[in-house]
């Protein structure tokens, strides 16, 4: 079953072409990879896609709803992390989950009982009565990875899950990610880190220049990097690493 779809998405801030003829999908029970970098059009993509940017032009679908016309039911399917956002700095997690709980429409004794279990695995049980404001970058981050899975969506987007995290933590994000998917829902995340789409993805869209190429992590010869890479290069994106002195053939653009 197809958990989401673009086609033929196209978004232009003013003059800046962000995407152009996007289109892919992703079906139910991967933990699909966006893998792109700096100004290929990952947020603004994760952003129509969560009904916070409308497209100019093209079709999207998720679980079944049209963000771009439902945005409220699709946000209230999905859980989100979007990238660098903090908690409410007035609050602590412990107040914050109980308001995303409300929201959620969770009883309080399950939102207590999977903040517990929250808590454990990432290691902020001794944080849970501290304001946001006085957490760490590392702290925060761990807030908003259990926010977005607290009423354990079947689809959830995140973008930079490891970002802040220290090793340790790092790993356990991992392994609960593969495990949720494992569990029949569904993860799109978007990074620009090539060694954690390598590790934990079972398909990676290559995004640059504001468009996509699909590549199977579990299927792929080559090495992620080198494939990436050399696919950036066929593109028109601006400050992006090279390849060409080190003798790689580009992998020719669909
Ligand atoms: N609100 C906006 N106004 C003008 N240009 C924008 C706006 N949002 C995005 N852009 C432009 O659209 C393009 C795609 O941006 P986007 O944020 O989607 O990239 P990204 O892949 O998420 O990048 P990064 O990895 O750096 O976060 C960039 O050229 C960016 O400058």
């Amino acid at each position: 079953m197809v958990a989401l779809r673009v086609a033929g998405l196209e978004k232009s801030f003013g003059s800046v072409t962000a995407l152009s003829e996007m289109s892919f999908a992703v079906e139910s029970g991967e933990l699909f990879g966006f893998l792109g970098p700096n100004g290929a059009g990952k947020t603004t993509t994760i952003g129509i896609l969560t009904g916070r940017l409308t497209p100019d032009a093209g079709e999207v679908s998720v679980l079944g709803t049209d963000p771009t016309t439902e945005p409220v039911e699709t946000r209230r399917r999905v859980g989100i992390l979007p990238e660098q956002q903090s908690p409410p700095s007035f609050l602590t997690p412990r107040e914050y989950f109980e308001f995303v709980g409300s929201i959620r429409e969770l009883e309080p004794d399950t939102v207590s009982a999977r903040v517990d279990t929250w808590a454990d695995r990432l290691g902020f049980a001794s944080k849970l009565e501290t304001l946001h404001t006085d957490l760490s970058r590392g702290q925060q981050q761990k807030v908003m990875i259990t926010q977005a899975f607290l009423h354990e969506p079947d689809l959830v987007f995140i973008d930079e899950p490891l970002v802040n995290l220290d090793p340790l933590v790092q790993e356990r994000v991992k392994a609960f990610l593969l495990e949720y998917v494992d569990r029949g829902h569904t993860i799109f995340v978007s990074t620009h880190n090539v060694d954690v789409a390598e590790a934990i993805c079972t398909r990676v869209g290559f995004v640059a220049d504001g468009t996509c190429r699909i590549v199977e992590t579990a299927s792929n010869s080559g090495g992620l990097r080198e494939q990436f890479l050399a696919y950036v290069e066929t593109t028109d994106s601006e400050d992006v690493p090279t390849l060409k002195d080190e003798g790689s053939s580009p992998v020719p653009r669909h």
